[in-house]
């Protein structure tokens, strides 16, 4: 059944989705993988349109797939899809410039976290509409981090209280994203790395271990583990 987008949410969520997947192994690109016999990039659109806050969905899709992805997304919601870039930055900027007038709350989220809660999406927007420019959903580090040198020697352990792993969505003031990317220059690996640039503060919300990044092998089975046992 198609999800429909609420006419009146004040939310746009950019989906870069046009990754190769090389970390993943040879195949399809990412988004296009199958997870529970569905490819990644639907669960991600299914998650996100279930979030009542979302009026706009735009899809930055591998460019030969753009066709195949507007068929695959048509029965899961009315989603807007576009050619991705040769970076996730470059496909990021080619699904906010085809955001329509209207959501000044701009969501961006990779479509590699397929089973993202559509209450982290919820959490992210409402703490942009409470008025921070930027947020971001991050959880502990678990791990002992340490410095290494090009050897691999280690030069010493990083204090990972001060440390946080970030996900997606992050969220923002649709005008602050779009100074951050008009002022891009090399890509960095996330969009709030654009907005601190520019002196911009970000802030942090609870992230989920639900919005793990499909990136590996092994995340695939995990994600696999997830969606067939509901945990
Ligand atoms: N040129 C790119 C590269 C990445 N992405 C998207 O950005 C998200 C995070 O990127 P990543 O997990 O690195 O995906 P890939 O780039 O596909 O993975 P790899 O680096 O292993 O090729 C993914 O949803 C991916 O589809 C994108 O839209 N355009
Ligand atoms: C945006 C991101 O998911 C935040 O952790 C991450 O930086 C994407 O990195 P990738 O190498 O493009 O997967």
């Amino acid at each position: 059944m198609t999800a429909q987008l609420n006419p009146r949410g004040d939310v746009a969520v950019l989906v870069p989705a046009a990754g190769a997947g090389v970390r993943l192994g040879p195949g399809a690109p990412k988004a296009l993988r199958l997870l529970g016999g569905e490819p990644l990039l639907v669960h991600a659109v299914r998650r996100i349109a279930a979030a009542p806050s979302v009026h706009t969905v735009v899809v930055a899709a591998p460019a030969a797939d753009v066709d195949a992805v507007r068929a695959l997304l048509a029965p899961v919601a009315p989603v807007t899809v576009v050619p991705g870039g040769a970076e996730r930055q470059a496909s990021v900027a080619a699904a906010l410039a085809a955001v329509p007038a209207g959501p000044e709350i701009v969501l961006v989220h990779d479509a590699a976290r397929a089973l993202t809660p559509p209450g982290l999406v919820e959490s992210v927007a409402a703490a942009v509409r409470s008025g921070h420019d930027a947020v971001i959903p991050v959880l502990p580090v678990v791990d002992t981090i340490k410095e290494v040198d090009a050897g691999e020697r280690v030069l010493g352990t990083v204090d990972r209280s001060a440390l946080r792993a970030v996900q997606t969505p992050q969220g923002f003031r649709r005008a602050v994203l779009a100074a951050a990317h008009a002022a891009a220059g090399d890509p960095l690996t996330d969009d709030a790395g654009l907005v601190e640039k520019q002196g911009v503060p970000v802030v942090c919300v609870p992230g989920s271990e639900h919005a793990l990044k499909i990136t590996r092998p092994f995340d695939l089975a995990l994600a696999e583990y997830l969606l067939t046992t509901g945990a």
